[in-house]
């Protein structure tokens, strides 16, 4: 057992420079197959997956014959650490194959599925309208993300929602189950129990699961009455398939999910005579396209001193959805691990989602850009959440009616007491009707990786949880024939998620820090930080770390030493406004539905 620091350090070099190379080669391929799915695109692909997993093996093999445990520099102990976790490297070369050609094959499904658009019946009609004259060529982006936004019709809400759940949940669902197994033996060949255990141990919390739930029971009650507050609403304009005291139709919720609902501001605004707060039309008229959007969420980080994107990323980056080629759309920021080459593929369209998507996004390439100077090891978010956040605290700041009005957006509103009710509503409709979506997805997957769900309850123990937490119900009834989960993209995607939920209490944390130091004062949901050098410098202080620190040391930087931990303080405050005007509003009802205490009834 090589105790020889020095030689280790070297080692650590030597591994910096090889793996930056064959992390580059990979990333290549991998964004050629995600921005042009094709048979050759996808080996292509594999093949190079497959040279960086023996390169991986073969780093392992010698990074372990070093007594690292004992090694004095931290850093260098850290850097070990890393290295001594192979992930699905460690599986033998047949069986890590088969899991990178599930993973490619699941990826291709889910991106490449088109569904058969809305026939509506009419009444009268001798004989149904021929299905074979009708082209199935409808895709989730942008085609079903829109009409599941706009459609007012019940029946084509419904049955959009059930085209796209079983034409993709059923052909995953078997791919999904072996996709498991083989996920959890690779986790058990790197000292873990299961896969849930490998990605909870990004967060190096000893009892992870208890700090979530406590963070769920304090964030609780503030959906819940979001959730009365909606269903009144949608009650009022659908009628009896939204009960008052039950789940609202997952169908009905603006989005295909149910995971963020502000696509119903303008149905459902508390005080509709008041300026509108979706800037989408003022986009539009002012002749926004997607490179425009990119260059307003870059300039805001260059406003606070930080850095810009290269101009490599406004050429190698894909900002709208190509005509010629299958592409997966779903949004994603790239680090090609040379230190220079970052970009984003977005299928981009003029509206304030995809506004808000952009800054998201960009914050990814902000941190690749702010760490990277640490080692390969090291650039990482100083826990997932983080990496999350980034891009999000900036929205934050942009979303503002000031900031909006700023930029000439939105027309100049008073001050008035409705408008920030308006304006804390549509936040509230995004940040927390996702809560509990966040928090379950993984709740859901980790007791599918431990067994507690078996494969053949997966759909009704996915519909137990939405129930319990989420509040929604499924608009047609289910069975075990269908995988519901497998219809968003993280699942096929093999993307952990609680992610966000952290990241969706971190980054109002982070708000509230970058507020203080940018001189701001009043409530927190009227603080924009934009053109703040000292909540620049505060930022890329966090960003520059990287994952080289554990992340308690990274917020109890960023505050000052005030905490060390993920507090739901900041976004309680943030929303407190909303939170008592709602109350006021849900007198007459109570919040809350059957189910919502039940657990996941597993039939042994
Ligand atoms: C190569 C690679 O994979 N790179 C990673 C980044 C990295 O790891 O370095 C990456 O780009 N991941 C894609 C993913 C995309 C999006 C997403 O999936 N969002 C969640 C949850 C959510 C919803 C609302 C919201 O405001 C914020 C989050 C969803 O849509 O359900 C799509 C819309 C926004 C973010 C992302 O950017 O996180
Ligand atoms: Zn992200």
């Amino acid at each position: 057992n090589n105790t020889d620091e020095k030689e280790a350090l070297n080692f650590l070099l030597a591994y910096d420079r090889e793996a930056s190379a064959m992390c580059n080669n990979v990333m290549n391929t991998q964004w050629d197959f995600n921005t042009n799915i094709t048979e050759s695109t996808k080996q292509r692909m594999l093949e190079t997956q497959l040279e960086y997993a023996k390169f991986q093996k073969d780093v392992w093999a010698t990074a372990t014959t070093f007594k690292w445990k004992t090694f004095r520099d931290p850093s260098i102990r850290r850097q070990f650490k890393v290295l001594s976790v192979l992930g699905r490297a460690a599986l033998p070369e047949e069986k890590l194959k088969e899991i990178q050609q599930l993973l490619a094959d699941m990826r291709d499904i889910y991106s490449r599925n088109r569904v058969c658009p809305y026939v509506k019946q009419p009444k009268n009609a001798s004989l149904p309208i021929r299905m074979e004259s009708v082209k199935c060529n409808l895709a989730l982006d942008p085609d079903l993300t829109r009409i599941m936004a706009k459609s007012k019709d019940d029946n084509e809400l419904t049955y959009m929602w059930q085209q796209w759940h079983d034409e993709t949940g059923r052909p995953l669902r078997s791919k999904f189950m072996r996709y498991v197994e083989l996920s959890n033996e690779a986790a058990r060949l790197n000292g873990f129990k299961d896969t849930g255990d490998q990605w909870r141990a990004s967060y190096d919390i000893e009892d992870f699961n208890s700090e979530l739930d406590e963070l769920w029971m304090g964030l609780r009650p503030l959906y819940q009455q979001l959730h009365a507050y909606v269903r009144r609403r949608l009650h009022h304009q659908h009628g009896k398939i939204v009960p008052l005291d039950g789940p609202i139709p997952a169908h009905l919720l603006g989005n295909m999910w149910a995971q963020s609902w502000s696509n119903l501001y303008d149905t459902t605004v508390p005080f509709p005579n008041k300026n509108s707060m979706d800037v989408t039309l003022s986009l539009k008229r002012q002749g926004y396209d997607p490179v425009r959007m990119f260059q307003l969420a870059d300039q805001f980080f260059v406003s606070l001193g930080m850095k810009s994107v290269p101009d490599s990323f406004w050429t190698a980056s894909m900002l709208e959805k190509p005509l010629d080629r299958e592409v997966v759309c779903h949004a994603s920021a790239w680090d090609f691990c040379n230190g220079r080459d970052f970009r984003i593929k977005q299928c981009t369209e003029v509206t304030m989602e995809d506004l808000t998507t952009a800054h998201h996004e960009l914050g990814h390439i902000q941190y690749y850009m702010q760490y990277v100077n640490q080692p390969l090891a090291f650039r990482e978010g100083a826990n997932p959440g983080f990496h999350e956040a980034i891009g999000d605290v900036v929205a934050l700041s942009v979303s503002t009616p000031k900031h909006m009005q700023k930029i000439g957006l939105l027309d100049k509103a008073a001050d008035d007491p409705e408008v920030d009710i308006n304006y804390l509503y549509s936040m509230a409709l995004d940040k927390i009707a996702f809560l509990p979506f966040g928090f379950l997805l993984d709740q859901w997957r980790w007791k599918v990786f431990s067994g507690e769900i078996p494969f053949d309850q997966m759909n009704k123990a996915w519909w137990d949880l939405r129930l319990r937490y989420q509040g929604v119900a499924p608009p047609v009834n289910r069975s075990e024939h269908d995988f519901d989960a497998g219809a968003k993209y993280h699942v096929p995607a093999n993307t952990p998620y609680i992610r966000y939920f952290v990241s969706f209490v971190l980054q109002f944390q982070l708000h509230k820090v970058l507020c203080e130091a940018s001189g701001h004062v009043g409530p927190l949901h009227k603080c924009d930080i934009y053109q703040s050098r000292e909540a620049g410098k505060l930022l890329a202080e966090l960003l520059k770390l990287g994952s080289s620190k554990p992340w308690p040391d990274a917020i109890r930087i960023l505050t000052r030493g005030r905490t060390s931990r993920m507090d739901p303080g900041a976004i309680m405050e943030y929303f407190q406004p909303l939170m008592e005007w709602l109350q006021k509003q849900n007198t007459e009802e109570k919040a809350g539905w059957r189910g919502m205490n039940s657990g996941i009834t597993i039939k042994t």
